[in-house]
């Protein structure tokens, strides 16, 4: 590995294999030499070079992870899966500074962020290593009498794994530990922004005690060559997503020509909603960590803030405060909370569509003034009132420390508003009734809710979108079954 911004060279050092990409427990260059910048958005500079996987590489992953499915997937005790999960787990939390400190300099969220993102990652790790041995089954008689069934899960095979950049981490343990758990084995294609911390968890769980072959990651500028690589092989009987749902409809296509089993965890467009009898104080404090978590780049991130008319005025003002008080710069900062976005890219994007919901008529209510000196991708916390219901803001994924307020005074109006969306993943509902609160939340289109809370994330929940939003779920019971087939067995029993 070639890294070049100073210091960060000692730990990259010590937590990545030196190649870049790691198949069958080792550390390898690209069949053509290709190499990969991996670059630090808080100052636009060159972090690194890795090793850029190609199709060769796609073919070589899935020949380790084919040949460790047998033992690891039939031959290994879930109690000794158990255990080595548990270790990952434990090697996690010991690294969990340096790790966070990876995050931070390759995905430039605030250090405080990547130190929870780190805990919420090595989470999946303890949660699977519980489940692994808990992967139960079913006995029954049969309605007519005369045969008994047996029911049983079983691996689904060698998984594909594709990962986005916002959470380098969580997004990559979410899928990981379950797989693992339920004795499947795996090729992880990370986002091309956030390699390391992929291959540095890859390096961690060879140390925890996972066999050669089993875990596999490439890195690779050319992700529809290797994941199409990997679609199209026989042996690759699962694919789970995490990332846009435009990209998510292209693999969805794409694999339906093997009817491969799919798990989506896609786009959403969360709602925040505030009622009039809320704890307005609260329901300020949960948009905070709604909104600008990870500087507003979740999937959960709250978007849409319906704010009830009698309420409006009140929870407007205390937020701006709250906003105008974030800390922005860069990430190894202490105090600092917001980071920079991901590219130039971003920033570009997501000013056009703060000029463009201005345009039509949104009011620009607050905007921070950043420090001229920051060179990296920022973007000032900004709040929008007075947002039009039909504004183009409202109904795509932001992405970014961008508020916008819309108030309501007919709950009629607001659910149909909330549900007039493709997505269906987060949404948020503060309410002094928690009995009203359920009641609306029962109502909205989506997978995950938070009720006076603005964090729905939880490794013991089931994670995922409903309509556009995704497929399937990740964490919780549900999130082995995911990498499991049923199959049962009619017995006669005459
Ligand atoms: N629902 C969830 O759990 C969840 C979690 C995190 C992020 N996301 C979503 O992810 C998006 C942000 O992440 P992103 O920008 O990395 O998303 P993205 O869809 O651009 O990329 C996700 C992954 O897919 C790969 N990819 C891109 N094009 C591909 C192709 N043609 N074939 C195969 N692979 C391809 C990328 O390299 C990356 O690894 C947002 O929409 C966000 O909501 C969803
Ligand atoms: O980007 C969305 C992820 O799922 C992150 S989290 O689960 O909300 O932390």
């Amino acid at each position: 590995m070639n890294a070049s911004t100073g210091g960060v060279a000692v730990y990259i050092d010590s937590l990545c294999p030196p190649e870049g990409i790691w198949i069958a427990g080792a550390g390898r260059a690209a069949s053509d030499d290709g190499q990969l910048e991996v670059r630090d958005p808080a100052t636009g500079r060159l972090v690194t070079r890795i090793a850029d996987a190609g199709i060769p590489e796609a073919v070589a992953a899935v020949d380790a992870a084919a040949g460790a499915l047998p033992q690891w997937g039939a031959a290994t005790p879930p109690r000794v899966r158990s255990e080595v999960l548990r270790r990952a787990f434990e090697l996690m939390m010991e690294e969990r500074n340096l790790l966070a400190a990876l995050i931070a300099r390759e995905n430039g969220k605030a250090t405080a962020d990547a130190q929870a993102e780190i805990a919420y990652a090595a989470d999946f790790f303890r949660w699977f290593a519980e489940e692994a041995v808990r992967s139960e089954g079913a006995y029954g008689e049969s309605p007519a009498g005369g045969t008994r069934t047996i029911v049983t899960h079983r691996p689904v095979g060698v998984a594909a794994l594709v990962t986005p950049w916002n959470f380098p981490a969580a997004m990559a343990t979410r899928k990981i530990a379950p797989a693992l758990a339920a004795g499947c084995t795996v090729v992880l294609k990370p986002a091309a922004e956030t390699p390391l911390t992929a291959l540095a968890i890859a390096r961690l769980l060879s140390r925890a005690g996972v066999p050669d072959g089993v875990v596999n990651v490439l890195p690779t500028s050319a992700p529809a060559d290797v994941v199409s690589t990997w679609l199209e092989d026989p042996r690759v009987r699962k694919l789970s997503f995490t990332g846009s749902t435009g990209v998510g409809r292209v693999l969805l296509r794409q694999a339906a020509d093997r009817v491969v089993n799919t798990s989506m965890e896609l786009g959403g467009n969360a709602p925040f909603v505030v009622m009039d009898d809320a704890d307005v104080d609260a329901a300020v404090q949960g948009a905070l960590v709604a909104k600008f978590r990870n500087g507003g780049q979740a999937c959960t991130a709250a978007n849409r803030f319906y704010v009830h008319a009698s309420v409006a005025e009140r929870f407007v003002g205390r937020f701006v405060d709250e906003v105008a008080g974030l800390r922005v710069g860069p990430p190894e900062v202490e105090g600092n909370q917001i980071g920079p976005l991901i590219t130039r890219r971003a920033v570009d994007d997501i000013r056009a569509l703060v000029d463009s919901a201005v345009g039509a008529g949104a009011r620009l209510a607050f905007e921070q003034q950043l420090d001229p000196g920051l060179t990296g991708y920022y973007f000032p916390p900004t709040v929008l009132t007075d947002v039009p219901d039909d504004a183009d803001i409202l109904q795509r994924e932001i992405f970014g420390p961008v508020v916008t307020v819309v108030t309501w005074s007919d709950e009629e109006q607001v659910l149909a508003w909330v549900n007039g969306s493709e997505y269906g993943l987060a949404a948020y509902v503060y309410s002094g009734d928690l009995k009203r609160a359920l009641r609306f939340s029962e109502a909205l289109d989506a997978g995950m809710v938070g009720v006076n809370r603005g964090a729905v994330s939880d490794p013991a929940a089931p994670f995922g979108g409903m309509k556009q939003s995704g497929l399937g779920r990740e964490g919780a019971r549900e999130g082995m079954r995911e990498f499991q087939e049923a199959q049962y067995f009619s017995v006669d029993w005459a």
